[in-house]
């Protein structure tokens, strides 16, 4: 019998784009902790400007809430996002205290230019204009690069140094894959009934992501 199931929107663009998913889940940053040759001031460049980071996607989650309450055909949605906000509560904390660990002084910290890219792009995403469809798509892009990046690090065959299993945890732990499988199904519901143009934009700016994610692990290395 024809068991074969269609594949998702999401699924499709992760092959077709393959190649830049891989740069951007596959970064020299990534590969250095992986193989323990991990340049520290690299880490800590990355650890202090992703609190700032970090900072600036609160309010772009927000903004997805909001959408996902205006025009969600699903009230489970909003319980997904919730928790994803919620998390990044906990996440503002980890980061204040491993700035101390560290020695980073975030009162100090400059945000470098690809920082500000990124958090520029998710500002575009905040407007009221942008669809629901389109910025559920990115957010769960977004999430999904990390998820998959240090999820790699604690995979087997990983000499990730012991210092940096708990920030590889953060994000590489199965509670937050977990957490993007349930992005990945709002997006791709929604993709389904998305229009032509919807659905052209949520592929560019999906790739839009995955640009601003590889630029901001290289301005981590380039430091
Ligand atoms: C640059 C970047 N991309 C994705 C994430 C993961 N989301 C929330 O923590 C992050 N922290 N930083």
């Amino acid at each position: 019998m024809d068991e074969e199931k269609m594949m998702s929107m999401t699924e499709t663009w992760l092959k077709k784009h393959r190649l830049l998913y891989t740069g951007a889940t596959r970064n020299p940053f990534i590969l250095t902790i992986h193989d323990a040759t991990i340049n520290i001031a690299s880490f800590k460049t990355w650890l202090a400007q992703d609190y700032l980071f970090v900072r600036a996607f609160v309010p772009f989650v927000a903004s997805v809430l909001i959408k996902a309450w205006k025009e969600s055909d699903d009230n489970g949605d909003i319980e997904i996002i919730l928790g994803g906000m919620a998390s990044l509560q906990d996440e503002i904390t980890w980061f204040k205290r491993e700035a101390t660990n560290w020695g980073i002084s975030h009162s100090e910290v400059v945000p470098q230019q690809a920082n500000i890219n990124y958090c520029r792009f998710l500002e575009s995403l905040m407007s009221p204009e942008m669809e629901y469809t389109v910025a559920i798509t990115a957010f769960w892009a977004i999430e999904a690069v990390y998820q998959e990046s240090f999820a790699y690090c604690l995979g087997e065959g990983s000499k990730t140094p012991p210092e940096l299993k708990e920030t590889c945890a953060r994000w590489g732990n199965e509670g937050f894959g977990m957490y993007c499988q349930s992005l990945q199904r709002i997006a791709d519901r929604r993709l389904l009934k998305a229009s032509e143009d919807e659905l052209k934009k949520a592929e560019v700016l999906f790739l839009s992501v995955l640009e601003h994610e590889v630029e901001f692990w290289n301005m981590s290395t380039a430091a």
